[in-house]
């Protein structure tokens, strides 16, 4: 059920179903009135005397209103919004790039893009240090913060270097300036004003882009992306889309487009608190996320992230230079790839692009003719065996066995309201009769400083029913695959482990449909990865596949 409600001033349908999302997009490129009340769009049916024609009802049936729909040339016509293209912050790092960049999206007439920037460069993490080091007052002035002043540099060099005018930047850079001053006076670095602090950094590098647009006669125009409907949670550094963002973003972008088309260019991982109607970010990486909730609001053909790599690659290549491009995943893949570690993708970012159906393309903009990774709800997966090999370091795991104190369904529930009220989520669970491991990643949850504050209360608690051991220092290795070829997989794992001499603490499969997590020490992780990627990657597996027969049936 839709209902109108105002969220940070802006009026918009609180909470829209799926169907009724695409017909409120297809209305607005066609500037017919869709109403969010009632879900529907109606116009004047002069044969109907003073009668109205339903022309999309998106709690009807939808092969009536399609037709109707069709009727009123609802279907989304070539000139509009096709796409969205989001560039992070490898790829805007400097004047050049920021001018490869551009003749990249004019390197696609026929597309008219949505653009979604980051920040340039290393921005985000300049100013979060910028920050940290004004409220610890190691600072007498601001002026002598290296980090800042490399922001300063940084963004006037390119705005020279453009040959645009210094004034595009001079409010936000004298802002900037201000408010790292109030910091360095208040003392205290908070999650709202750290989300505040970071903001700048997208906000200059998408009006320093489409000012060098306009500039080369390619009409644009810059958004803020917490002045036009991306509305969050006031979970501040990590805030969460609500859905009224969808139709607010979209009835935003199509309308300008229609009135007057001219690229727009979307500050990435910023939105505004439904509550305090502050800016927030969506987490590190959060510019892939805001893309996919454009591409699921306006209901584009297909959303581009644009790396400094050939696609997600079967591992980091941090890790091992020889991982490949993956040619195809599905969203379920990616999803847990990127809620496993793979930096690659924001852990959110499926989940908009997954409703909305609609298939991500991950792009290297160093090397724009290599075909990237397509990611889409299905895949064929009859070939599959392993796809890519995901490490996240420096997790904690529990080992925590009951005092019998309570039956088992207790126990379990206990340990679990514990974490509940602690507000601790888990990444991977084991149980047996008496006992349950787990781990947690402690840098997702606290600061630095608190972590180990914070695990002492988790054990204290939970050391009220059970003896806990807290083993620190784990990694949890993700085999993203085919679990139907578990078995294969294991296999081979387990054999290539030992010959390593490596033993896995705790292994989790079944919860998910595309991932075996092995919890091992981080100091073996980065060997362990790099052998599987040899074992899975570089030799060929025809003989442990044929000594395992075909592939079992559904698979
Ligand atoms: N499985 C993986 N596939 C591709 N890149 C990965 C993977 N795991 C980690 N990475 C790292 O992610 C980086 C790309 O992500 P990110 O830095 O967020 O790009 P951008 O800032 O352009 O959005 C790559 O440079 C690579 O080092
Ligand atoms: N600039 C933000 C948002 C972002 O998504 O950046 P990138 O696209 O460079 O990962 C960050 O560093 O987290």
């Amino acid at each position: 059920m839709a209902t109108a409600t105002h969220l940070c001033g802006i009026e918009t349908p609180y909470c829209f179903s799926k169907r009724a999302l695409h017909y409120q997009s297809l209305c607005s490129q066609q500037r017919l009135n869709f109403d969010p009340l009632t879900e529907s769009c109606r116009v004047p049916s002069p044969s109907k005397g003073r009668g109205v024609r339903v022309v999309c009802d998106a709690r009807k049936n939808d092969v009536l209103v399609q037709s109707e729909a069709k009727s009123q040339g609802l279907e989304e016509s070539s000139n509009q919004l096709s796409c969205v293209m989001k560039f992070g912050g490898s790829s805007v790092a400097s004047a050049d790039r920021m001018k490869e960049i551009a003749e990249l999206i004019l390197s696609f007439p026929e597309e008219n893009p949505v653009i979604v920037l980051s920040a340039m460069g290393k921005t985000t993490n300049k100013l979060i240090l910028a920050g940290e080091k004004a409220a610890a007052s190691c600072v007498s002035d601001v002026s002598e913060i290296d980090e800042l002043s490399f922001v300063k540099e940084l963004h006037y060099r390119t705005v020279d270097e453009l040959g645009l005018d210094r004034s595009l930047i001079t409010d936000h850079l004298e802002k900037l300036e201000r408010l790292v001053n109030g910091i360095g006076v208040l003392k205290e670095l908070t999650p709202r004003a750290r989300d505040y602090l970071v903001s700048f950094g997208e906000c200059m590098s998408t009006r320093i882009f489409a000012a060098y647009l306009n500039k080369i006669g390619v009409k644009a125009r810059q958004y803020d992306a917490f002045d036009i409907g991306f509305i969050t949670t006031d979970d501040f550094t990590n805030a969460d889309i609500l859905e009224a963002t969808y139709p607010a973003v979209a009835n935003k972008l199509h309308g300008d487009w229609n009135a007057d088309p001219a690229i727009p260019i979307v500050t990435g991982f910023l939105g505004k608190g439904w509550r305090t109607c502050a800016v927030t970010t969506l987490g590190r990486g959060g510019s892939d996320l805001t893309a996919t909730t454009i591409g699921k609001g306006l209901g584009l053909r297909e959303i581009q992230v644009w790396k400094d790599v050939d696609g997600v690659l079967t591992c980091d290549p941090n890790i091992h230079p020889d991982a490949e491009p993956v040619p195809y995943l599905t969203f379920d893949e990616a999803a847990e790839l990127a809620y496993f570690g793979a930096q690659v993708l924001h852990p959110q970012s499926m989940r908009p692009a997954r409703e909305g159906d609609i298939p991500v393309r991950v792009k290297n903009s160093y090397n724009r003719n290599a075909p990237g990774t397509l990611i889409t709800k299905s895949r064929d997966m009859s070939k599959a065996i392993l796809t890519s090999i995901v490490l996240k370091r420096n997790v904690t795991m529990l080992d925590i066995v009951s005092t019998r104190m309570l039956g088992q369904f207790g126990f379990l529930a206990k340990v679990f309201a514990t974490f509940e009220d602690l507000g601790i989520s888990v990444d991977v669970v084991a149980t047996s009769e008496v006992s349950i491991s787990l781990t947690l990643d402690p840098s997702k949850l606290w600061s630095r400083e608190l972590i180990q504050q914070e695990l002492d209360n988790v054990v204290e608690e939970l050391e009220k029913i059970a003896k806990v051991n807290l083993l620190q220092h784990r990694s949890i290795i993700s085999l993203i695959g085919n679990v139907q070829r578990s078995s294969l997989i294991l296999e081979k794992v387990f054999h290539v482990l030992r010959t390593n001499g490596v033993n896995v603490q705790m292994i989790s499969q079944g919860a998910s449909k595309v991932n075996i997590s092995l919890i091992v020490n981080d100091s073996e992780s980065e060997r362990c990865v790099r052998a599987l990627h040899s074992a899975f990657f570089e030799t060929d597996l025809a003989d442990l596949v044929n000594e395992n027969g075909s592939p079992p049936h559904g698979s």
